[in-house]
């Protein structure tokens, strides 16, 4: 019955596609679909599916038929697909909280308008501009975490991120550490309640759905879905509004017939905070992970670091009070010629992506492979297995995959997606992955997990270590 359900309200009308059927996989138990495997299976759900079915296939979650495309044909078929063959979609609390004014709500032209405009945030003059307070709060961080004796590593990149997004991305300048912590903490309030799974039962108002999500999973409910986390979210996000409207410097643009009003403005400003927020503290996380399992690669990083002339071999004393201006000196030039880094920086989006896929919406019936995706559906694009099909050795942590070998990798490695939706950030969460990458080098020859077992990942709202990583960091003595 709930097959034939889903079956029929699958069939378009207006489509002459019909005749195909739709990817193979299951339903799911009438209602909840397959959402409980979904969410205890976690990345064995898809590999397992895939195995199965094969690349493309059907699956639902909490009543909303769904098909999960990996690989580099049908994903780019989906990302060059937005605005014609699918829409973006993102859940209930998003809306609410981020508003409906940024990018990732907008579509077709005035997307590709807030787009134009928001990338002024990242050229190559405002990513130089960027790095000396990058660095400043690298440095910053560092220290704080060498206080400690088993430093949690996620937390305290959040915190780098959190104070280089305030000064880059909302324009401000925070001197007063206790200002600083409290917007930090108003900050955290508004994203810790933006997410949610995207659910849409027939005839059911947004608390009962709340309660059927309820039923299924208690943790997320608890940390993303219940009325005191939306008002607690709006909240937070009334207050983040109040006080970008006190420092908007930024002067309306009339541009390609658009205007952006002042809620579009600060929208933008809160919504790109967010994006790079849990993204590139998972990234650094993962980084540092990474470094700290492989010494051969640490110390291939630490080497090129030495051979460009931003760490010293040997310091002595006397080196170390004399603070050696060349050694300091890093620009976008400089981070462009550490090749190896940036090799390191790719493995790590690579088999630690971040975001492990997104979410679109069928806009009319279209064709993918041998199958048809009916109208209405929910599409998801999977960046992990994507590149777990795509690279041999997925867990095998390798920078020479990224060699300059000149290999074709577009849509193959997609961490920061593709098409018209590509990220915006990338440049910039580049630059800071690596500049914090470069002071956590600087100030210490090493550091070692503190527990002997890798952590478990969660992956709500980004990929990070359940633990928040503790390490022990080994500093290094004159820096
Ligand atoms: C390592 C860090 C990052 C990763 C892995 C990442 C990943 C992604 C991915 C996969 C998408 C595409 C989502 C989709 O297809 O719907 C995306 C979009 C986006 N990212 Fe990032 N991101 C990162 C950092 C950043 C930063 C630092 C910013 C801004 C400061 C940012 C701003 C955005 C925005 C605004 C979009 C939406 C673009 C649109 O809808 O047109 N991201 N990001």
């Amino acid at each position: 019955w709930w097959h034939q359900y889903n079956m029929r309200k699958a069939f378009d009308p207006d489509s002459n596609l019909n005749h195909l059927p739709i990817p193979p996989g299951s339903f799911g138990l009438p209602f909840i679909g397959e959402t409980i495997a979904w969410i205890t299976q976690g990345a064995n759900f898809n590999s397992s599916r895939r195995k199965k079915y094969g690349n493309v296939f059907t699956t639902s979650a909490i009543s909303l038929p769904m098909v999960k495309v990996s690989g580099h044909e049908y994903v780019k078929q989906v990302l060059t697909g937005e605005h014609d063959l699918v829409t973006t979609i993102w859940p209930y609390t998003v809306r609410a909280i981020l508003g409906m004014n940024g990018i990732v709500n907008s579509t077709g032209a005035i997307h590709k308008f807030k787009r134009k405009v928001a990338f002024k945030a990242f050229t190559r003059a405002m990513l130089n501009q960027y790095i000396p307070f990058m660095r400043h709060h690298s440095a910053k961080i560092v220290q704080q975490m060498q206080k400690s004796e088993r430093p949690l590593v996620y937390p305290n990149m959040l915190r780098l991120t959190f104070d280089v997004g305030v000064n880059a991305l909302l324009g401000l300048e925070i001197t007063d550490q206790a200002k600083s912590d409290k917007l930090f903490q108003t900050f955290n309030q508004l994203v810790s309640n933006v997410f949610c799974i995207p659910h849409n039962i027939p005839g059911l108002g947004f608390n009962k759905r709340l309660l059927a999500v309820a039923i299924f999973s208690k943790n997320l409910v608890q940390k993303s879905l219940s009325f005191e986390s939306i008002f607690q979210g709006m909240k937070a996000r009334q207050q983040l509004l109040d006080l970008l409207q006190t420092h908007i410097e930024i002067k309306k643009k009339a541009e390609d017939d658009f205007e952006l009003s002042d809620l579009a403005i600060k929208e933008m400003a809160i919504e790109l905070m967010f994006a790079g927020y849990y993204t590139s503290a998972s990234a650094l996380t993962s980084a540092t992970l990474e470094l700290a399992r492989h010494p051969e690669v640490f110390a291939k990083v630490e080497k090129e670091l030495i051979d460009h002339g931003i760490l010293r071999e040997e310091r002595s004393s006397a080196d170390a009070e004399t603070p050696d201006e060349e050694e300091r000196k890093i620009d976008l030039q400089a981070l462009h010629k550490l090749t190896y880094l940036d090799q390191v920086f790719k493995e790590t989006l690579r088999i630690r992506p971040p975001v492990l896929g997104a979410y679109r919406r069928a806009r009319k019936t279209f064709q993918i492979g041998d199958y048809r995706i009916p109208k209405g559906w929910t599409v998801i694009y999977n960046i992990r297995d994507t590149h777990e099909m795509e690279f041999k050795h997925m867990s095998e942590f390798n920078p020479e995959n990224f060699a300059p070998t000149g290999n074709e990798t577009k849509y193959r490695y997609i961490p920061f997606g593709g098409g018209p939706r590509m990220c915006i950030g990338q440049d910039y969460a580049r630059t800071i992955s690596k500049l914090a990458i470069i002071e956590m080098i600087r100030c210490n020859s090493g550091w070692k997990l503190a527990n002997e077992k890798l952590p478990k990942m969660v992956s709500i709202p980004t990929l990070h270590p359940k633990d928040g990583l503790p390490v022990i960091l080994e500093p290094r003595d004159k820096v």
